[in-house]
């Protein structure tokens, strides 16, 4: 299941670099950051270590791996439990490796990068005005995105960092998909469906001919289940449609954001209940979805272990959820080759898989239980008209991938291997 180096290849032959220098990848979530070393050798990427931040249980957690998920450093606990604590963790413990290795350049997943930034770009401080004012889109990631940005301007202030956008991906669903029926001026002025999990639906597009071949290219939903969860609709490995809006608070049902929801409710909160705009935002981000439901956990490992009622309902109710979509977005596509199921849920949930398939099993999917249960790649029977496929996603190795192409292009990262070689 590793996924295929050679589709990730710079398209620039001429690239190279020294095999010390390292690209670090950041991708700041509500409750936790994900990181990545990367080296470059010739042409593609190499991960060294990756790592996770957990800040969602107390004590936070800090974890290091290698390239075979063994873990390297581990620290239970770390003091506080703020970003602020997480990123200094994290940056204390790169000042130690950096006696083996030198950072050339950091890459950061941005959740929102609006209409205007429809590719990876080279943060100055102009860029910087322009995604803080984004940051009101996406308050759950943008912030802290952008304060793990600042955190390395102070850390090493010369050093290049990059932003890759979760939204660019979706720029090519057409403008049924990318308005509001609202008067057109207030799409014009930016409030459009924009659609996220974009870094981790470019990485499954490009991975997606290694596994189904000629099928890649033909009508397939991948659905990124995790802490956030959002299905994109892809024809010719690009997308056409998604679950996610405005902002990732749209669409289905997740950890602790609620999904669709008719907009009278909020006007009624604030006409009825006189909720103020900041006590409804963390309604929706923080105590809704499976949490709120549910009222035991927003993990959705808790639920399936629970033996309450209101545990197990969550979970049918997030299975009912995800199916109607998967229903809604085959339509867009008008009709289905594929399902992949990828992210934290997607990926390590037999069960809930199992109950999507069978509740979409008018599409003409059926599962193989036993290579669902042993999560497998290809977990559909053989005679499923819809293949079905658990594919994992690296968000931080597109961000490396990114990151070190656009730094390489604009000679911001040289070739410096013919230098070494002299020296020796
Ligand atoms: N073994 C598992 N069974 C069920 N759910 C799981 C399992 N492992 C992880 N998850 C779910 O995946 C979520 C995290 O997914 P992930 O893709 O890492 O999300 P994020 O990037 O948003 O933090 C957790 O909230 C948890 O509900
Ligand atoms: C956009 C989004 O919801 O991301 P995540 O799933 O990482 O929270
Ligand atoms: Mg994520």
């Amino acid at each position: 299941m590793r996924p295929h180096r050679e589709l990730l290849r710079a398209s620039d032959a001429e690239i190279t670099s020294n095999v010390n220098d390292v690209i670090l990848t950041l991708n700041a979530g509500s409750s936790s950051i994900k990181f990545g070393l990367y080296t470059f050798e010739g042409q593609s990427e190499t991960l060294i270590w990756r790592g996770h931040l957990d800040l969602s249980r107390q004590p936070s957690r800090f974890i290091v791996t290698d390239l075979e998920q063994r873990e390297i450093d581990w620290q239970e606990t770390f003091k506080g439990s703020s970003y602020q604590d997480a990123l200094s963790r994290l940056l204390r413990w790169l000042v130690e490796q950096m006696a083996s290795f030198r950072l050339v350049g950091v890459g950061h997943r941005l959740v929102h990068g609006g209409v205007a930034f429809n590719h990876p770009v080279i943060i100055n401080e102009q860029v910087m005005v322009s995604l803080e004012k984004l940051a009101p889109l996406a308050p759950l990631h943008q912030p802290p995105a952008l304060e793990g940005i600042r955190a390395i301007e102070r850390f090493q202030r010369e050093l290049p960092q990059v932003a890759c956008f979760d939204t660019a991906f979706h720029r090519t669903m057409p403008f049924e998909e990318q308005v509001y029926a609202l008067p057109i001026r207030w799409s014009e002025k930016g409030i459009r469906r924009y659609g996220f999990h974009g870094l981790s639906y470019e990485y499954i597009a490009n991975i997606l001919p290694d596994y189904l071949g000629d099928d890649a290219d033909r009508r397939v939903l991948v659905a990124h289940l995790g802490h956030g969860a959002s299905l994109c609709a892809l024809k010719q490995r690009k997308s056409v449609g998604t679950t996610m809006g405005f902002s990732p608070l749209e669409g289905m049902p997740m950890s602790s954001r609620c999904g669709n929801l008719d907009p009278a409710v909020l006007l009624y909160l604030m006409r009825e209940e006189r909720m103020d705009i900041e006590s409804i935002s963390d309604l929706l981000h923080h105590h809704s979805g499976l949490l709120g439901l549910s009222g035991i956990s927003g993990d959705m490992r808790e639920l399936l272990a629970s033996d309450e009622p209101r545990a197990q309902q969550t979970v049918r109710y997030f299975v009912w959820q995800v199916s109607r979509q998967i229903g809604a977005l085959t339509a867009i596509l008008g009709g289905l080759d594929a399902l992949v199921f990828t992210a934290g849920i997607g990926e390590h949930a037999p069960v809930v898989r199992s109950q999507i398939c069978r509740q979409s099993s008018w599409l003409g999917m059926e599962l193989d239980e036993a290579a669902n249960s042993a999560n497998l790649a290809c977990i559909s029977a053989p005679a499923s008209r819809v293949k079905v496929w658990v594919l994992p996603t690296d968000e931080e190795r597109m961000i490396a991938h990114h990151t070190y192409k656009l730094l390489a292009d604009q000679r911001v990262i040289t070739n410096e291997k013919e230098g070494l070689n002299d020296d020796k």
